[in-house]
């Protein structure tokens, strides 16, 4: 800060915000101060909770100097008092310095762990900053001594269940249900044994799937179809084990989905099926995606990591053929479903599903896929490591017979690490430029950081 000298001795001057939406300051002997709820420019105090030789770690005390970017947060449940929720980090922070500071986050990890910086950084993709998130996990506790159950979130840095009556991250229909959910388990004799309950929503259902360990009685089972009736759109699914024994508890009904309307494609999907958290910014995210790889009526696509065929479809609606790669055996089949379910009511190009670890990726393997002129990638966290190899290994061999590195490459990330590591292999070693990058606010007043990167062949 430019008047550090100014900021008395126990007082702290905060420069930079972490990862975990911490304020970073700096003592005068070097060591760095990690301090929970400060923002950048701000002059704070602030009780050291850790210490370490070179870093601390400190807890707000007292703002001496505020920053224009602090707003008041909208849920009551978000701050630094006891058992405040842990479900976001950044509601003190005005929605646009988040989303700076996202984008600084990635222009940094490019550079510092890839050495790539990109042509043209992108506007950041944006949506609404409440009632975003259609996918949820909610802990479900019965506390005795408050003769309570609760049902949210957990507590900032704990263990403990939060006690949210309102939760204004998700659709304002699923925060109506919290305090209904809590009653509802409070009175089933299921009360011990239901440790959560997952949130999926569609379009035109609120699915809720309840884990329980123990079967469930007839009479519990009852409450759960009274509690569907009384508030409509709800679906129970159970969960008696792991994920692969979820199932619809009454069949019937709407079916849960989502559209693309802009595709005319719609998704059908089970509740343990990985689908974007943010509908709106996925329909954004789908759309630039393509936009940005422009897929020709010649052209061959390949989707990798396609999941259950979120941007597949659309691409089959635009291209020559295309081929989409997963890990998941369900997600393959799930997406297989889907495609003849939207080939059966429009158009669609030639278009095939394999499932595979792309963990491992042999150049060999690479050239077995066959060339396609463009190629989406949308990795999990742990990146796309193995097919950016491939790709560089491709590239030093001066390619393979019959065989040609994808022309332009649409790279969607939700962890610049990971993305910044892939696009330093892709530009260093696999002969691409870096032609455009920018943030995709995914998960507003969270850390995380959702981006998309395009990647064009430098010949
Ligand atoms: C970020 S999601 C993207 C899914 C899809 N593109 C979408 O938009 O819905 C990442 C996908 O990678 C898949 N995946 C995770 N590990 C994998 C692996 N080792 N090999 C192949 N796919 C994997 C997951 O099942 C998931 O569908
Ligand atoms: S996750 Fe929901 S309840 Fe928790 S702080 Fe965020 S908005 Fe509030």
């Amino acid at each position: 800060m430019k008047d550090k000298e100014s900021v008395p001795a126990d007082r702290l001057a905060v420069d930079a915000l972490d990862l975990e939406a911490q304020g970073v300051a700096r003592r005068e002997d070097g060591k760095v101060v990690f301090i929970d709820g400060a923002l950048p420019f701000e002059v704070v105090s602030a009780q050291v909770m850790r210490r370490k030789n070179n870093w601390e770690q400190a807890k707000l005390v007292e703002v001496h100097r505020e920053s224009s970017q602090r707003v008041r947060p909208q849920c009551p449940h978000f701050g630094l008092h006891e058992g405040a929720c842990g479900g976001c980090k950044m509601q003190h922070l005005h929605p646009a310095a988040q989303v700076a500071m996202k984008q600084r986050v990635l222009e940094d990890n490019l550079w510092h762990l890839g050495k790539v910086k990109p042509e043209l950084v992108m506007r950041p993709i944006e949506g609404p900053a409440w009632g975003y998130r259609w996918r949820a996990r909610f802990s479900v506790r019965h506390v005795r001594k408050k003769e309570t159950v609760l049902v949210g979130f957990h507590e900032r840095k704990s263990r403990y269940v939060a006690d949210i009556r309102e939760c204004h991250v998700v659709p304002g229909h699923v925060s109506d249900l919290l305090l209904p959910l809590r009653a509802l388990i409070g009175s089933m004799d299921a009360i011990e044994t239901c440790p959560q309950i997952e949130l999926a929503c569609g379009d035109e259902v609120t699915a809720l799937v309840l884990r329980h360990l123990e079967p469930l009685s007839t009479g519990d089972l009852a409450k759960l179809r009274a509690f569907a009736q009384e508030h409509p759109g709800v679906q129970w699914w159970l969960q008696p084990k792991g994920p692969d024994t979820v199932r619809l508890l009454d069949e019937g009904g709407p079916a849960l989905g989502y559209s693309l309307p802009e595709f005319g494609i719609d998704m059908p999907f089970r509740p343990t099926d990985f689908t974007q958290v943010n509908p709106h910014i996925n329909r954004v995210l789908v759309s630039t995606a393509l936009r940005l790889l422009d897929p020709r009526r010649d052209e061959r696509v390949i989707d990798w990591f396609c999941g259950l065929g979120n941007f597949t479809l659309p691409l089959a609606t635009r291209a020559r053929e295309v081929l989409g790669i997963e890990g998941s055996e369900a997600l393959v089949a799930r997406s297989r479903q889907n495609l003849a379910l939207n080939a059966a009511r429009r158009p669609l190009a030639p278009t095939t599903f394999a499932a595979r670890n792309l963990f491992e990726m042999a150049p060999e393997q690479l050239v077995a896929d066959g060339a396609a002129e463009k190629w989406l990638v949308d990795p999990p966290r742990e990146g796309a490591f193995a097919l950016a190899k491939a790709l560089a290994d491709l590239h030093q061999q001066a390619g393979a017979e019959g065989w040609q590195a994808p022309r332009r490459i649409v790279y969607v990330s939700c962890n610049p690490a990971t993305l910044a590591r892939d696009a330093g292999l892709l530009v260093h070693q696999a002969g691409y430029r870096c032609t455009a990058a920018g943030v995709v606010n995914m998960f507003p007043h969270t850390a995380h950081v959702e981006s998309i990167a395009v990647f064009e062949r430098a010949d």
